[in-house]
Parts: structure tokens; sequence; C-alpha cells
């Protein structure tokens, strides 16, 4: 290699799952550690990485261009959340005191709050509102690690709030480090203006709105919010089929809180993910893995809404062999944050995930919920230069002391973007404040 654009040295521990594809089952255990590495960067993409010894023998005599060295510290891929409904109005803390006293989640939904009350803010906001309240966002996801972001729409429930929405996350992916990926969810609820005639709205989202998204290609996914009272498996069917017709590959919000069996229908329509799933029948699951549909589970969902029941995680990994993926699903109501390292540790209290696993579904499985394990979300020659710096020794440690950001640096499309947070009121040190 005669030029390198920049040189990452100093990593104590290097550690990614391997290749592009889905990794289902025990795969998800075996992730790759090197000690002691350097990663190439050229043009963006990952040019070389392996044990520094064996670079200054295979390397030596490249011109480099910059070199950073990261202190011994952890690098992974870049985090991936693959589902999250970053662009929004409002907020919804006042519907805390409810929930904590026990009212469902669904009850405050019919009641014309919860999902509802955001379609209210969310249609009341600008645009250049709706785009800076999520640009914070992104920069905070940015911070913890993430460097792909998937965004649904579904707070607008109109033509013109939907494309708002999906204009945001747009904009967001051209202006923003973090990549933002869209996608359509217009069936998030039924809006009031629509209340009871739930066949209407359908025919309109149908005949109106997914011909437009399609057109002017705001989305890449078409997602449904399948639940008892929401939208039901033939309303389901309806919108994602129609929606693949136009282009828009399947997700959908699947056997959260009832078992309606939209597992089943994921994998009868070839979705590329299901998520939720806390309810997911065995025949449910067994349709996934029959299919290939990747399980986005969202452990912060389940622990900020106060349930008892959590994903099968165990199940689908060790009896079905499917490759589950994990997601904040940041959004203001049934998870309010975008921390992606709270998500780990809870994956690993509630879902009883190994570490190993918890990575792989953060990165490569994340990814390939996305439809982009080929260039994101393992540490591959090739792959965009997209890593995570984290001030720990291993992959151990990033659920193990929770709470906090291990991020240290970011670097997207080989440009560190994130860098040792600064304490603006400097650190104690011998010899002065530094
Ligand atoms: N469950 C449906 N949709 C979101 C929550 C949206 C909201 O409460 O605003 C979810 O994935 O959890
Ligand atoms: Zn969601």
């Amino acid at each position: 290699m005669e030029r390198i654009d920049l040189l990452l040295t100093g990593i104590g521990s290097l550690v990614t799952p391997q290749g592009n594809r889905p990794r289902g089952g025990q795969s998800m255990k075996e992730v790759c550690e090197t000690k002691d590495a350097v990663i190439a960067i050229k043009h963006g993409r990952i040019a070389w990485f392996g044990p520094v010894n064996e670079f200054q023998e295979q390397l030596a005599g490249s011109e480099i261009a910059v070199t950073m060295d990261v202190g011994g510290r952890l690098v992974t891929p870049g985090l991936v959340d693959p589902h999250t409904h970053l662009v929004h109005g409002g907020s919804r803390e006042h519907e805390l005191v409810l929930k904590r006293s026990g009212v469902p989640y669904l009850d405050i939904l019919a009641q014309g709050g919860g999902i509802l009350h955001t379609v209210k803010c969310t249609r009341a906001s600008s645009e250049q509102e709706l785009y800076e309240k999520a640009r914070r966002s992104l920069d905070e996801m940015l911070l913890n690690g993430v460097t792909t972001v998937e965004a649904k729409s579904g707070y607008g429930l109109s033509l013109e709030a939907e494309l708002k929405q999906l204009s945001v996350a747009k904009r967001l992916d051209a202006v923003h480090v973090v990549d933002v990926v869209s996608t359509f969810m217009g069936a998030h609820a039924v809006p009031e203006e629509f209340k009871g005639r739930s066949e209407a709205f359908v025919d309109y989202l149908v005949n109106v709105m997914l011909p437009k998204v399609a057109e002017e290609g705001l989305a890449e996914f078409c997602d449904v919010f399948c639940e008892r009272g929401v939208f039901s498996i033939e309303e389901s069917r309806r919108i994602l089929v129609e929606a693949q017709r136009l282009g828009l590959r399947s997700k959908i919000h699947a056997d959260e809180i009832v078992p309606l069996g939209g597992a089943e229908l994921a994998g009868e329509i070839g979705a590329i993910s299901a998520e939720h799933l806390l309810t997911a029948t065995d025949t449910g699951l067994a349709a996934l893995a029959a299919s290939g549909v990747i399980p986005v589970l969202l452990p912060g969902t389940s622990f900020n809404l106060g349930l008892a029941t959590h994903a099968r995680a165990r199940d689908m990994i060790d009896k079905y062999d499917l490759p589950v993926a994990l997601s904040t699903d940041y959004n203001p109501g049934s998870c309010p944050t975008e921390s992606i390292q709270l998500i780990m540790m809870l994956a690993s209290l509630n879902l009883k995930m190994s570490p190993e696993e918890i990575l792989t579904a953060c990165t490569i499985n994340a990814a390939n919920a996305l439809g982009r394990g080929h260039d994101i979300g393992s540490i591959e020659v090739g792959k965009r230069a997209d890593l995570t710096i984290f001030d720990a020794p291993n992959i151990a440690y990033l659920p193990y002391h929770f709470g906090i950001n291990h991020t240290y640096g970011v670097m997207k499309n080989g440009e560190m973007v994130v860098w040792n947070r600064m304490l603006m009121t400097g650190t104690e040190q011998e010899g002065g404040v530094v």
C-alpha cells in the first residue's frame, strides 16, 4: 500500500464480528479479538487491520499521512441503531405519573394520548423545529458511539405531516455525520380525524400517502404498528404488500403487547425485520427463522413500560438460530432514550445475552436489519471506516459498568468526529490543573 490516509494505533483490543451476513444462533458469540492492533484507513474505508507486529512486517514503507494513538483502548465497529422514532415534536413527561400508576400503554393511546399526543405536537411543529430537535438527539446518539440510525415517520399521519417528518430525516442524513436510514410508518396509529374508521385511513394511506412517499424516494422501508386496537393482521398485510410493490421493504412492529401473529406475517411476506416480539409465539419465531427475518429487540421499552415480560432472546438464539439485533426504539413515549449503551446493559440484565452476543446484535445484525451488512457493521477490509473507541478494557465492561457513557471517540467514514470529551472545569493533577 503506497499511502495510508490515517493509521489508528495503540488499540488495546479490537473486537468485531466477521463477515457481511447476519450472525444467528451460536455464531452470535463468535466475535474476533485482536490485541495490540492497528487499523489503516484509505479513502474513508478500512484498508488493513491486524496486530501491530504484522503491520510492521507487511506495510513497512507505506506513506502515512496521519497517525492517531487511541491509548490502549477498546475499538469496535461503529454501532448501528436500527429502530428509532427520531423525528417528532414535543415530549410526554406529563404521562409519566399515569404510566407509573399502572395505566396500560394501549389505554393511554385509546384515550387520545400517547402516540396521538405526539401527532398533535409534530403537526404543530415547523420543519425547522423538528430538524433542530432531531439533530440534538442524533448528536447524543453519536456521542454514544452510534454511526448509523434508522428513523421512522409515523407522528404526522397526514400526507403533509408525514412528508415533513421524512424530509427532516432526509436533510439530517445529508448534513449530519451519522447516516440516517428512512422508514415510512404512516400506519403508526389511526389519527383523530379517522377515529373509528380505520379502513378508510388504510385506504388513504395506500392510495395517497404511499405512492407519494415512494415517488419522492423518501423512504427505503415501510413499517406498521400491528397490534390489537391499532392495525390488524389483514390491514398490516395490505399496507406492507402494497409498499413492497412500490419498492419499500417491510418492517413490522409485531407481537409487542398481544400475540396477534405479527411474527407469522413477517415470515409470510418476507419482511427484513420484525420488532419488539415480546409476546411472539413459537410458531411466530419459527416463521421468522424459516424466512430469514431479523428480530430487532428493544429491551429499553419493556423496561420503561415496567413490564414483567421480556422478549425471548435466549430461545431466539438457542432454539431458533435467529440473528438477534438490538435497538433503542428511541421515541417520546415508550422509550425516551438515545442511549444504546443503556440498551446493552438491559440486554445483559433482562434478555440474558452475553457481551459477545450484544456486540453482534448492535453491529452486524443491526446493519443487516437495515440491508447494509455489506458496507457497515464489522471491521473488514473494504468496509466503511466507521469505528467506536471505548474507554473500556473489554466488551464485557460495557454492560457491566452501567449508567455512564463509555465512548472515548467515534470515527465516521475515516474521519474522527468524537474525541475525548472535554471537561471544561479542568482536572486536578499533580502540578496544577490541566
Ligand atoms: N409501539 C409502537 N410505537 C413505538 C412507541 C411510540 C410512542 O409511544 O410514541 C414503539 O415502537 O415503542
Ligand atoms: Zn418503534
